[in-house]
């Protein structure tokens, strides 16, 4: 049995169902995290867990004990877990070691002076102690709220969006260090965030919602090379679908030829499929074969990125080896790198705009060929 088991979980407001037959689990030490567009109830599974919100259906246990189902609820302060918030809710009139300590009142003084020093030489701010939340950056003050919630040496740690009023730059950073500090005390954790970025840097397992149902619940590799459906490929990474048809459960014709895909749908031969291909599958090459157009293309850090026309009128994101991409029209010569053992992650095209392949040059900022293959 794992450490944290959320099974079958239903939550309602009202007659509203913002979470629906959700399952996850944690092992000891290992830390999740929770993906998924705003309103697709990431906060509502976390505040079920910390027992803010009753179940409609299903079970939550910690360790051995059973926390909630529909008929019984822990109450948040005996469940043994700690939380972060995205406004650190830091007391603004307690200095920094008084906010930390405040959760241990129940121990003997020494004790608790020893514990709140512990905790805050852990997250490096050993000498700030008579500060007030005021004095320290936010990044500071978000480490003390990280402190303040592994002094009690919860069971289970819970952050909601911890990184989020951080500088973007402050943010992997800082989650970095966080995923360090919990390595190093065997912390279980989960996390809920709307950055990607952030996600991957911290978390064992990566979990998208999508509508109140969790659509994968994965590896981090495993959820970006191997989506289980269409919404997870698009949310994690950036993405572009290749039309195709199905000539067997095992092979598609496209407008790049034919490519060995693995299905995650059941269409039969002669439908419809898209087939997933992230940026870095197709490399700008003087002597690909194929021949493309530009009509975007971004300068990042890691390099050139392209959304270019196929002669098939098909839009892919492509990358670039060059320094300085080419203008918008600019016509490249691009060549397919060789398929993922299995074949291309390929999935049904029912309700699914093909044509759609929007550039939002924020949304790429984000997802910069963001997760290492
Ligand atoms: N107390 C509440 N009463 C009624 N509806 C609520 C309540 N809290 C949240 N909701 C609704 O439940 C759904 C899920 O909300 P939730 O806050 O869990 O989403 P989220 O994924 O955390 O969103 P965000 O990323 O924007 O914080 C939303 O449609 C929200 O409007």
């Amino acid at each position: 049995m794992s450490f944290l088991n959320v099974q079958n979980v239903s939550c309602r407001y009202g007659n509203r169902c913002v979470i629906r037959h959700l399952s996850m689990t944690l092992e000891k030490g290992e830390i999740g995290c929770l993906l998924g567009r705003s309103g697709c109830g990431k906060s509502t599974l976390l505040r079920a867990i910390a027992g803010f919100e009753p179940l409609r259906d299903g079970t939550i246990t910690l360790g051995d004990r059973l926390l909630s189902h529909r008929t019984h609820l822990v109450p948040p302060h005996k469940r043994q877990i700690g939380l972060v918030f995205q406004d650190y809710a830091l007391f603004p009139h307690l200095t920094v070691a008084a906010n930390v300590s405040f959760g241990l009142r129940h121990l003997p003084r020494n004790q608790r002076k020893a514990r709140t020093a512990e905790v805050l030489r852990l997250v490096r701010m050993e000498g700030m102690e008579e500060r007030y939340p005021h004095e320290i950056s936010g990044g500071q003050q978000q480490r003390v709220a990280v402190a303040r919630a592994l002094a009690p040496r919860p069971m289970l740690l819970l952050l909601d969006e911890p990184f989020s009023n951080l500088d973007p730059c402050l943010r992997v950073d800082l989650a970095l260090e966080v995923r360090e500090i919990l390595k190093k005390q065997d912390i279980t954790a989960l996390m809920v965030t709307h950055d990607q970025g952030e996600a991957f840097a911290v978390a064992d397992r990566v979990g998208v919602l999508d509508g109140g149902e969790l659509a994968q619940w994965d590896e981090p590799t495993r959820l970006f090379l191997d989506p289980a459906t269409r919404t997870v490929a698009e949310f994690v990474g950036v993405s572009s679908f290749l039309p195709g048809h199905l000539i067997s459960s095992k092979a598609a014709a496209t407008s790049l030829g034919v490519l060995p895909i693995r299905r995650q749908s059941t269409s039969p031969a002669g439908e419809g499929v898209d087939i997933l291909l992230r940026p870095p599958d197709l490399v700008q090459d003087p002597a690909g074969p194929v021949s493309a157009v530009v009509v975007r293309s971004v300068l990042s850090a890691a390099g050139s990125m392209y959304l270019v026309e196929l002669d098939s009128g098909d839009r892919l994101y492509a990358v670039s080896p060059e320094r300085f991409p080419r203008p918008a029209g600019s016509r490249v010569r691009l060549r397919l790198e060789p398929p993922p053992p299995g074949g291309w992650p390929a999935y049904g095209t029912d309700g699914h705009d093909r044509e759609t392949c929007p550039f939002d040059p924020t949304i790429a900022k984000n997802k910069e060929f963001p997760v290492a293959v």
